[in-house]
């Protein structure tokens, strides 16, 4: 691969960041760290900045052990060998979410929920002042395509959220928010970054796969489709809407 490639995704990072003033000089960011691809490469490219650029941010990370993954001895050998802070919560609460997915719970949403709250009671606690997510450019596509279909409302992932509320640190930045998979997927491979298998049985959520699908669908008739729609949503013409 050539060295363009392997940064792309910082380069897109760092114009997400720009763009939206993601980072400011003193931040303290918490990344919220799954073990899989997408917030494995936002802890590296985030530890990289806050070293090698004038942005001036601490950078650490939590990863929730909720009981949904394979073991996570690479995730954590990295951490030692690389000397980036990894925090580990371990509340094993996903079997119990299983359980009540029968009477009519929806599994993901509040496993969502509660990580989070875990996530925002961990940065207040420790004096972070941000959260990052790991959320990229599919996610983003995915999550407006699937609002539409479910919900009949034009609404996608915002790049940084300011929420209020009794848990704390209310700052939620996605610098990965305008990445595409693909420029991921191949940086993780080069930079030999670990992966940690998730056992999930929900981490193919059906609807999601649905608009994963149609975003494929779109891409082989009409390659650059994806990269179109965001920048048809960066030039809205609000006087030509309903
Ligand atoms: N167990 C966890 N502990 C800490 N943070 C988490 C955990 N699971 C998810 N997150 C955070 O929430 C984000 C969105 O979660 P989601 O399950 O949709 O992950 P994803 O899109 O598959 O990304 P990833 O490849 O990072 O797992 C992740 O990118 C990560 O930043």
């Amino acid at each position: 691969m050539q060295r363009w490639e392997q940064m792309l995704y910082m380069k897109q990072m760092r114009r997400t960041i720009d763009a939206y003033h993601l980072i400011e000089p003193g931040d303290r960011i918490l990344v919220g760290l799954s073990g899989g691809k997408d917030s494995g490469l936002l802890f590296h490219a985030l530890s990289e900045l806050s070293r090698f650029s004038g942005y001036h941010f601490e950078v650490a990370a939590l990863t929730v052990v909720h009981g949904m993954t394979e073991s996570l001895d690479s995730l954590i050998q990295y951490g030692q060998k690389a000397e980036r802070q990894i925090y580990l919560h371990q509340e094993a609460f996903a079997n119990r979410l299983q359980a009540s997915e029968a009477d009519g719970f929806s599994a993901c949403y509040t496993c969502a929920r509660m990580r989070k709250g875990i996530l925002k009671r961990f940065a207040k606690a420790n004096a972070f002042n941000k959260i990052a997510l790991g959320h990229t450019r599919d996610d983003f596509l995915e999550t407006m395509l699937m609002n539409v279909m479910q919900h009949g409302r034009l609404a996608g992932i915002p790049p940084i959220t300011r929420e209020k509320s009794s848990e704390g640190a209310g700052v939620i930045i996605r610098p990965l928010l305008l990445v595409d998979e693909k420029s991921i997927t191949k940086a993780v491979e080069t930079l030999k970054l670990p992966i940690i298998k998730s056992t999930c049985p929900y981490s193919a959520e059906k609807a999601r796969k649905t608009a994963d699908d149609l975003i494929g669908k779109l891409e082989a008739v009409l390659p650059g489709f994806s990269e179109q729609w965001i920048t048809a949503l960066q030039n809205m013409d609000t006087t030509r809407l309903l």
